[in-house]
């Protein structure tokens, strides 16, 4: 049997979600450029970036159905996606101590024999405690936070500094499963052109 969809992510986190729900898929990522358009709303953003990266790989691919995802993190006016470099892990980590922010997780979903797209924006709200320098610095150099949205993963030690979640933690750590079974039932009930 040939695998039923595509997921057009890098990210080890959501292949690995994927797996938990029994999803048969191969992996082939999109590389998108993820910067922010002047004026563009959180939700915006991380909508357009998943439906970018999910069209993108599509276009590799006929007649199959293709998920894109993206992750943001955002604090005020600020969104903080993957860092990048210590430097800028430990000035996000600083910027989240102490104080709540929020996670938005998109996910789209192409249908390739249809020829039809759904998008589902989810979100979540985190609460860190107080961090010390000495916590950011010694978590900085575990190399986790680098390749994640705000510079941490809640499913690794960071978890430890949550106060408060309110939301589905999948919808931090990604792939939120039951929205993700829900777009797909969705599209699969849904007529082609
Ligand atoms: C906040 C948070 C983010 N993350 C991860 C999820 C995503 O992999 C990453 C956000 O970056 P994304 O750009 O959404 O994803 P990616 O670059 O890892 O993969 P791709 O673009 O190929 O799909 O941060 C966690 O694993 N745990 C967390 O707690």
């Amino acid at each position: 049997m040939t695998d039923q969809y595509v997921l057009a992510s890098s990210s080890p986190r959501r292949r690995e979600l994927m797996q938990q729900i029994g999803l048969s898929f191969i992996v082939d990522p999109a590389d998108i450029d993820e910067s922010r358009r002047r004026g563009e709303s959180p939700q915006a953003l991380v909508r357009r970036l998943a439906v970018s990266k999910a069209l993108t790989v599509a276009k590799r691919y006929s007649r199959r159905t293709v998920i894109g995802a993206d992750t943001i993190v955002v604090q005020g006016d600020a969104v903080l996606g993957k860092p990048g470099t210590e430097q800028r892990a430990a000035a996000m980590l600083a910027q989240l101590s102490g104080n709540s922010h929020d996670v938005y997780t998109a996910l789209a979903v192409w249908d390739g024999a249809k020829e039809r797209g759904l998008v589902r924006v989810a979100a979540a709200r985190v609460t860190f405690r107080t961090l010390t320098q000495d916590e950011i610095l010694t978590y900085v150099h575990t190399g986790e936070p680098l390749d994640k949205a705000g510079a941490y993963a809640i499913q690794g030690r960071a978890g430890e500094w949550v106060t408060r979640l309110v939301g589905d933690k999948e919808t931090v750590i990604g792939l939120p499963t039951a929205a993700l079974q829900t777009l797909l039932q969705h599209i699969a009930r849904s007529e082609g052109r």
